[in-house]
């Protein structure tokens, strides 16, 4: 039996997801089509775009469905000179000037949000930044689903996010802009999506993303994520307590809920990970690989670890749908291969 610890990655389908877009397969009509099949096909696809849009925060701002952040995130950032921090994600980073500065817990200084962009919660570390008035856009990703906030409060202009990280489909996602502001469409063709995306649209994964987005929105408002906290805590103060000398990356900030970054200084994240593998457990580790390279966690860095600790991380990030028990087993596998290599290396 597998345990999957690394939600922050990709998360499995909901059933009300799997049966939403089972339904859906039954809808035979174009939504650009103005017979009775286009009608109902735009329907359905109008109804789901309310439900992202409620789940959001974000009634009366333009959701635009899109494959995803990346897609988003290239819609309002490519060419445009904005500025972010290092510790952003690879989608948002590579259209900006990276030249925002970072402190030990990951938290970004921003001098001029409205040319900024800037993450609400960090996929290796979870830590959750406060937003400030007017920011340009925001990669709310990580952070749709897991912690409460809605779009309409958070006083920025555009945000990207992607359904799988909440247990929606892979490949669909939404750019979500204050109404009335200008987007200019990167896939140009047909006039869908108000001219700001072109293409027949995504039917069955939007249908998807939006029994997800409602899942969602029903979970936080009954508090499971407040019970993930604890059992997150639990797990930490157990990995801490068998290994004194590692650390929890922004345990002393605001962060998910789910998310634990984990260095121990020393042991390689990449071992952590196949050793966990090989015992049934999914994690992550926090550093990247590049063309057969391993390169420690450029967040981590920017945090001011050095290459040994950075390259230790592991990412441990889990969901409402795991119990005490499986948090358990995996602390319990974890903590035998820690002293294992303990002894090793003395
Ligand atoms: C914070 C963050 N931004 C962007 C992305 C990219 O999302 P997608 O690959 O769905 O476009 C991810 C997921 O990997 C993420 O965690």
């Amino acid at each position: 039996m597998r345990t999957y610890l690394d939600w922050n990655a990709t998360t499995p389908l909901r059933d009300e997801v799997k049966a939403a877009m089972r339904d859906g397969m039954e809808i035979v009509g174009n939504p650009s089509s103005v017979h009775s099949e286009g009608r109902a096909a735009k329907m359905a696809m109008e109804r789901a775009r309310e439900q992202v849009a409620a789940a959001l925060g974000a009634e009366g701002a333009d959701v635009i469905f899109t494959s995803g952040t990346t897609e988003a995130a290239a819609m309002v950032l490519a060419g445009r000179g904005v500025h972010c921090a290092v510790v952003e994600h690879s989608a948002v980073k590579v259209w900006c000037e990276q030249d925002l500065a970072v402190d030990s817990n990951g938290i970004v200084s921003v001098p001029d949000p409205a040319r900024a962009s800037l993450q609400l919660a960090n996929n290796e570390t979870g830590v959750i930044q406060d937003l400030p008035q007017g920011l340009g856009s925001s990669d709310l990703t990580q952070a749709f689903g897991k912690v409460p906030f809605a779009f309409n409060w958070l006083g920025i202009t555009a945000g990207f996010v992607s359904a799988h990280k909440l247990g929606g489909p892979k490949g669909i996602g939404a750019l979500i802009v204050k109404r009335g502001t200008d987007v200019e469409a990167m896939i140009r063709g047909g006039g869908q999506e108000q001219g700001r995306r072109g293409g027949t649209e995504n039917l069955l994964g939007i249908l998807g993303f939006a029994a997800a987005a409602s899942a969602a929105q029903r979970e936080l408002e009954a508090g499971l994520w407040d019970e993930v906290a604890a059992r997150r805590e639990a797990l930490e103060d157990r990995l801490l307590a068998a290994a004194p000398g590692a650390i929890v990356a922004g345990k002393a900030v605001k962060r998910l809920p789910n998310t634990t970054c984990l260095l121990t200084s020393g042991w390689k994240g990449e071992t952590q990970v196949m050793q966990m593998d090989l015992a049934g457990f999914a994690i992550s580790a926090g550093s990247a690989c590049s063309s057969g390279k391993v390169r420690a966690s450029g967040v981590l860095q920017a945090m001011g670890f050095d290459d040994k600790a950075a390259q230790s991380a592991i990412r441990i990030s889990i969901s409402p749908a795991l119990g005490d028990d499986q948090v358990n087993r995996f602390a319990d596998a974890w903590e035998s291969a820690y002293s294992r290599w303990r002894d090793r290396n003395g």
